[in-house]
């Protein structure tokens, strides 16, 4: 290791231990907080506590997940709820008794919710989760044989003495509470879980692609997200003594837990937890000292808007980038660096195109879809045989990429079959397909940009077990195959980059790294050689020549007909919806529907060089 190397490893245990001592300090702070004998401040500290876990937890969907909500006050009054009715039959019992049915109930709601929720996304989402929480205050109001209305439900008074244990009790549990959510977060974002919800976050339509089972995720992941501050809820009523629906399902509860995570830094582990304690005793100043009401949502509101403008990212990412901005003094990345591919030699090119065998791996029959009037894909019909690498050309605009999303299955087909090795896959879902042997890349690549390199190959999944949620992210034989396929494709030294900050061209081959971890059956490039530089270009071919000389079947879409020339067999041409024309590179070139449809012009400028039999004209 170079003094450089070794100077840094040391500098990086030594900030991880400061922080880790920092932290410790901090939470025996926390733990023992009550010994300072102030009662306001023993309050505030527990409210700070209830937030805290409020926020935590919606940070699993909110800042893993990407779904902004403003329903996890609905859950905190849930649990506060579920506590007080089973109280009012059960006075003998303690209310703490009844915190795992509050946080199983609350769960059980939020999955609901979820549920309900599954198709929409950005403001329609954040507005259904005010009418949820409207609606259960709404509920809370009007079921009065269960939660006696307007007039709230009184808890009973606490069992053990207040002069010997004060408010230790209350206090201690939701220590616990909150260490627990910290736990579970940790344990979720160290997981394959974990990097599903991250996936879902920053392309939902992606992560089904590569196999990620978003809904079952998100519901898991709704469900997590209400269990701890359902559980809070039942102290927070105990602590008060008394719930009603005004108090219990204030909106103003969820703007503050919301607040709470953009503040302290969404996605973190620490940060919800930080924005609470900064939070609540903003709140309390704004009660205490300027007079409550309206001025608490003055105060919030401002301080949305101040988040917004000057702390964008929230205090916990701003830090670390200051701090890792100081230490690397800007020395670090890899900008510039080539990609490894550079010192592989190329696969000697083909002396001539693999002949087409007569299995077709996969059939397309009388695909349909339209846009409104605009018929986009109309009875489409064709095959891709097994073992070859197929291409799908076409003008811009005659339907290619839409069969692509069909095949998928981002896009439903209004008529028309696909069957792939002998199955009919078009009723499946994006992640079904996947796991029967779909891998396919995007026009624009679309990786998850705020994944690392390494963490965006480990994230396809090639079938769905509750077990697999469970294991380590970056673990077991994907994480070995995904070192392998780096290296394939030459981006090995890039595997902690930030996927956000690589080249076009890096993407491109990243994001074939990443499908290759699925061991797809079928690989569906979308304009591989699209946007990248002559080099790349060639070696891109030669990396999908060498993957079909170890069996691997390829459709293509592509613009770049020198490419696609010296590449594939089959030739598909698509115009307006449909395949006009069909066969080998050198009958394509030939057929004077296609010269009419597509070929022209354009080809005659790229096949300067003259091998072609085509011309412009010819055939006319
Ligand atoms: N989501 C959509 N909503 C409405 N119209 C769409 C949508 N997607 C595609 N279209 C339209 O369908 C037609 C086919 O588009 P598509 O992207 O499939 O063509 P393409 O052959 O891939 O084009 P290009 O070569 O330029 O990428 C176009 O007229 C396009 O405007």
């Amino acid at each position: 290791m170079s003094d450089a190397a070794a100077k840094s490893v040391q500098d990086e245990r030594r900030s991880r231990l400061i922080r880790n001592g920092v932290l410790a300090v901090l939470a025996l702070i926390v733990v023992l907080f009550p010994l300072i004998g102030d009662a306001s401040m023993e309050n505030t500290m527990i409210l700070a506590l209830i937030f805290a876990i409020g926020a935590s937890g919606l940070n699993i969907i909110t800042g893993y997940t990407g779904y902004l909500s403003l329903s996890q006050g609905a859950f905190l009054g849930i649990g506060a709820y579920v506590a007080a009715i089973l109280g009012r039959s059960m006075p003998d019992i303690s209310p703490f008794v009844w915190m795992p049915v509050a946080g199983l109930t609350a769960a059980l709601l939020a999955m609901l919710l979820g549920l309900v929720t599954y198709r929409s996304r950005g403001a329609s989402f954040v507005i259904i989760t005010i009418a949820f929480l409207f609606l259960v205050q709404f509920v809370a109001t009007q079921w009065v044989p269960v939660t006696n209305g307007t007039a709230g439900i009184t808890f009973p008074l606490p069992t053990w003495s207040n002069a010997v244990w004060g408010n230790w009790p209350f206090h201690l549990v939701l220590v616990g509470l909150l260490a627990l959510s910290i736990l579970v977060s940790w344990w979720i974002r160290r997981t394959k879980f974990g990097t599903g919800l991250i996936a879902i976050r920053e392309d939902e339509g992606k992560a089904g692609s590569v196999g990620i089972n978003a809904p079952i995720y998100k519901l898991l992941a709704f469900g997590l997200s209400a269990l701890f501050v359902g559980m809070a809820g039942t102290v927070y009523g105990y602590y008060l003594s008394f719930v009603d629906p005004i108090g219990m399902f204030s909106i103003l509860n969820s703007v503050i837990i919301v607040l709470a995570i953009i503040l302290g830094g969404r996605g973190t582990l620490l940060g919800p937890v930080l924005g609470a304690f900064i939070l609540v005793p903003v709140d309390a100043f704004a009660n205490n000292y300027l007079g409550g009401g309206n001025i608490r949502l003055l105060v919030f509101g401002g301080l949305l808007v101040l988040l917004v403008v000057l702390l964008p990212k929230g205090i916990i990412p701003t830090v670390q980038l200051l701090l890792e901005k100081r230490r690397t003094k800007g020395t670090v990345g890899l900008t510039g660096s080539i990609t490894a591919l550079a010192d592989r030699p190329l696969p000697p090119p083909r002396e001539k195109l693999a002949p087409v065998g007569d299995t077709m791996l996969l059939q397309v029959t009388g695909l349909e879809k339209s846009f409104g009037a605009l018929k986009a894909v109309d009875g489409c019909t064709f095959g891709v045989p097994e073992g070859s690498i197929t291409a799908l050309i076409g003008p811009n605009g005659s339907g290619k990429t839409t069969v692509f999303n069909l095949i998928s299955g981002l896009m439903t087909p209004d008529a028309g079959e696909i069957v792939l090795d002998g199955e009919r896959i078009e009723g499946l879902a994006p992640w079904g397909r996947a796991h029967r042997g779909i891998g396919r890349t995007f026009q624009m690549t679309r990786l998850f940009r705020e994944m690392t390199v390494l963490e965006n190959v480990v994230a396809p999944l090639r079938d769905f077990q509750f077990r697999q949620l469970g294991l380590g992210a970056v673990s077991g034989s994907e994480a070995e195959k995904a070192e392998e396929f780096l290296e394939f494709v030459g981006m090995q030294a890039y595997r902690d980059a930030r996927a956000g900050s690589l080249s076009y061209g890096q993407q491109k081959l990243v994001e074939l790294a990443q499908i290759l971890v699925l061991d797809p059956k079928l690989i569906m490039l979308d304009e591989p050689a699209g946007g990248i530089n002559p080099t790349l270009i060639e070696r891109m071919g030669g990396l999908i020549r060498e993957l079909n000389d170890q069996g691997k079947t390829f459709l293509l879409v592509e613009h770049n007909m020198p490419f696609v020339l010296g590449l594939c067999n089959p030739v598909r041409v698509l115009a307006r919806g449909q395949v006009i024309a069909e066969g080998s590179p050198a009958e394509i070139q030939k057929d004077p529907l296609v010269l009419d449809a597509y070929l022209g012009d354009d080809y005659m400028l790229e096949n300067r060089s003259g091998d072609g039999a085509a011309a412009k004209g010819e055939g006319r």
